[in-house]
């Protein structure tokens, strides 16, 4: 048996100092491979100060040091696993020989000695002791191997001698001797059976070594571990070494970039420092040569100024004597303003008195009215409208509004007729001059001689325009210009007084297209500025009930809405239904219509809405003279009953507001067929209602009130007991001149009757 110390070539077996720390890697190759490897230049560690040069000076496919490394160690450790590969196939043949061995020793069959096969590759020692073994030849030991008796003893023994070796000598022996062969076959024998123990202690031997092979592999293999750690974090260093080198050499550029756009800067800095200096030192010349000239004024000046220093002296005292002049003017200023104020304060007092005045004026106006017991009447003209205007840029030339106070209207009628009267005749030349000549006087001189004659004619022929001037005076006279807010103001008080408990009836008179229905009603689309009398007049009801309630009244408030069209009652708040006849019924102090709508109303919007509808029932048909005349009477009533929760006073008073049709002429209207129907009745109605008025002026014993339904309905509205207040609406187109006159005449007649005085219907 060959121990594990005994290897000749066993370096791990030594005791001693830990192989894989001891040895270094090219010595173990050496050890390995069996002859010397030379050791890999890379895996000297490189010194600091040679590692950028050597770095730079490296072509991109020389492998670095890492790498370098990296290799020498696979390399070693693909040939300790070649050689780990070699030893497990000497192993196995190994075992197939020793089984061959044994087998064909069973087999008891005299077989040639076995060489064991070896692989090239296996180390040479091995083969070496392995061929001596099967020699036999005793082992060489190694120089300074140590000396294992054991080995030398198992290796060194004799063996037996070989068949013939005692007598036959390899000489075949007879069939016969059988003695001899039978010593043969012992022989063969012995040697057999001291070959195969030889074998099994070779065997032995080699399992040994692999083993400790193994060890040394498993020690390597942590090395080569090691020293792929060293080289990963080395690659890494490197890696990292390259990326510091990468941003060195970036700051470089920049600084480098820096350096010189800070070089350029400066140069150009210079550069413009060198102009500044160029030009300072042309300003600091130039001043010079200022500074030389300001010397001289200085001279000029220092000597000048002694004389103004004396002008200054002198102007100095004039100065203070002006101030004591200012001061005296200031306490006069003062004493001025003072007056200023006091008779501003004495303006205002009186303004506000004037103010007080005006009220007053008013209210004595329509006490003097009320107990004159006249209707009164208010003209408005109103404004020339669209097409109109053409020809006459929008100026009224036949009207005229003399009146400061607004109570005259002049109409004048050109006309080339030639008046003659009684006592004269009168004629207009073209220069607008009127020429009269009394009618005696052109009776003498027809009688003189011709001559006066001639000169009268003559005159009278050249005369071919007369001024035909119209006055007429009212209560109010509205131009063209004045708006419905204006209007109301002066019918606001009559409203007022239904609220006292006073009959009022406000009606509108005048031809179609005048403006009967705009004053009563409002323009075609009803807005706060062009809202009629009715809608303001019961607005103004409305916010007089909300005042009066602090003093204990409770008013309650009844409308109706009806209209007249060819002398027939329609109810305009009503469902529409024709059938319904209303007839006209006197009750005590006041004439009902039977069948009428009354609606309660609360607010102001109430009667709005009633309006609203009772304008879309109201007939209205177009005629040559307006397209949206309307053919009927409207009256708008609406019942007021108060009661005073403090004083127990009551009071019922009724606001008509009545919108007349048109008043026009047969003739001018046009009017045909049916219309002409309307036109008749509706003169008819008017006639009446004039009729009526007359006979209350004349104070006739019977008044005509039951010959229309207009007059019928109104009696208690135009007699005694009430208010009555006539609009007569006159257009402005200078060919409705005769119309225009018609109306007024029709309107003086009214203002002129005196129907008594108005009293109050209070409990
Ligand atoms: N003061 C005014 N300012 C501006 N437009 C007015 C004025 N008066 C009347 N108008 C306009 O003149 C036109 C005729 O007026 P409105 O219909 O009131 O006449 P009317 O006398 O009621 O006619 P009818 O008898 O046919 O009802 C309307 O377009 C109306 O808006």
């Amino acid at each position: 048996m060959v121990s594990k110390k005994s290897f000749p070539v066993s370096v791990g077996a030594k005791s001693g100092p830990d192989p894989m720390t001891s040895l270094k890697p090219h010595r173990l190759l050496k050890d390995l491979n069996g002859s010397r490897l030379p050791m890999p230049r890379m895996l000297k560690p490189p010194t600091p100060s040679s590692h950028f040069s050597k770095k730079r000076s490296r072509s991109p496919d020389q492998p670095t040091n890492a790498e370098k490394k990296r290799r020498v160690l696979n390399s070693s450790s693909e040939s300790i696993s070649s050689k780990s590969s070699a030893v497990k196939s000497f192993n196995l043949r190994k075992s197939s020989s020793t089984g061959n061995l044994r087998a064909s020793i069973k087999e008891e069959k005299p077989k040639a000695i076995v060489k064991p096969k070896l692989n090239a590759s296996a180390k040479k020692p091995i083969t070496s002791t392995v061929r001596q073994t099967a020699n036999p030849v005793v082992p060489v030991r190694k120089v300074g191997a140590p000396q294992n008796s054991q080995a030398v003893s198992a290796v060194s023994k004799k063996p037996p001698p070989g068949p013939g070796a005692g007598g036959g000598g390899g000489k075949k022996r007879p069939a016969w001797d059988l003695k001899g062969r039978l010593e043969d076959m012992e022989a063969k024998l012995r040697q057999q059976t001291y070959q195969s123990s030889s074998q099994n202690a070779l065997i032995e031997e080699f399992e040994g070594r692999i083993a400790h092979l193994e060890t040394q592999k498993a020690q390597l293999s942590g090395a080569v571990q090691q020293k792929e750690e060293l080289a990963a974090s080395t690659s890494r260093e490197v890696q990292d070494l390259r990326s510091q080198l990468r941003q060195i050499e970036d700051s470089k550029d920049h600084m480098r970039r820096e350096l010189e756009r800070k070089i350029s800067e400066l140069e150009f800095n210079r550069d413009s420092l060198q102009r500044q200096k160029e030009s300072l030192e042309g300003e600091l010349n130039a001043t010079r040569a200022e500074i030389n000239g300001l010397k001289m004024t200085v001279a000029q000046l220092q000597s000048s100024q002694a004389g103004i220093s004396a002008q200054l002296q002198a102007t100095k005292e004039q100065l203070d004597k002006e101030i004591s002049d200012g001061k005296e003017k200031d306490r006069e200023i003062n004493m001025l303003k003072e007056t200023i104020r006091q008779q501003l304060a004495e303006i205002e007092d009186y303004n506000n008195k004037c103010r007080e005045h005006e009220t007053l004026r008013r209210k004595l106006h329509n006490t003097i009215q009320e107990l004159k017991g006249n209707i009164r009447v208010f003209c408005r003209v109103r404004p020339l409208l669209g097409e109109e205007c053409l020809g006459n840029d929008g100026i009224i030339s036949h009207m005229g509004f003399p009146d400061p106070d607004h109570k005259v209207l002049e109409l004048q009628k050109v006309s080339g007729d030639i008046t003659l009267n009684e006592s004269c005749l009168t004629a207009i030349h073209r220069d607008n001059k009127t020429i009269t000549f009394p009618l005696q006087s052109c009776l003498t001189a027809s009688r003189r001689d011709n001559k006066t004659i001639i000169f009268l004619l003559q005159s009278c022929l050249t005369a071919s325009r007369r001024d035909n001037k119209y006055e007429f005076a009212f209560d109010k006279v509205f131009e063209p210009s004045a708006d419905q807010a204006v209007v109301f103001e002066e019918i606001a008080q009559l409203v007022q007084s239904a609220l006292d408990g006073y009959n009022v009836c406000i009606f509108a008179y005048g031809q179609t297209g005048s403006g009967k229905t705009y004053t009563m009603e409002g323009g075609d689309v009803i807005d706060d500025q062009n809202k009629g009398m009715i809608p303001r007049a019961v607005c103004q009801i409305f916010q007089s009930t909300e005042e009066l309630q602090s003093k204990g009244w409770m008013y309650e408030f009844e409308a109706s809405f009806l209209e007249i069209y060819n002398e027939t009652v329609r109810d305009l708040l009503g469902n529409g239904k024709d059938n319904i006849k209303h007839e006209l019924k006197t009750a005590g102090q006041e004439v009902v219509v039977t069948n009428l709508t009354m609606v309660k109303v609360t607010m102001e919007r109430e009667v709005h809405n009633l309006l609203e509808k009772a304008s879309q029932n109201r007939s209205v048909a177009g005629t040559r003279c307006n397209q949206r005349s309307s053919r009927s009477h409207s009256v708008f009533r609406l019942k007021i009953v108060g009661k005073n929760s403090i004083t127990s006073e009551e009071c019922s008073g009724t606001l008509n507001l009545v919108d007349l049709a048109g008043s026009e002429k047969l003739k001018e209207s046009g009017s045909e067929g049916q219309r002409l129907k309307e036109t008749k009745a509706i003169n008819s109605s008017l006639s009446s209602l004039g009729n009526v008025i007359m006979a209350l002026a004349n104070k006739d014993n019977h008044i005509p009130y039951r010959n229309s339904k207009l007059t019928s309905l109104l009696q208690h509205s135009l007699g005694g007991n009430s208010k009555t207040l006539m609009f007569v609406n006159v257009s402005p187109k200078e060919e409705c001149f005769q119309e225009t006159l018609n109306s007024l005449r029709f309107a003086t007649k009214v203002n002129q009757c005196h129907i008594g005085t108005a009293q109050k219907k209070a409990k």
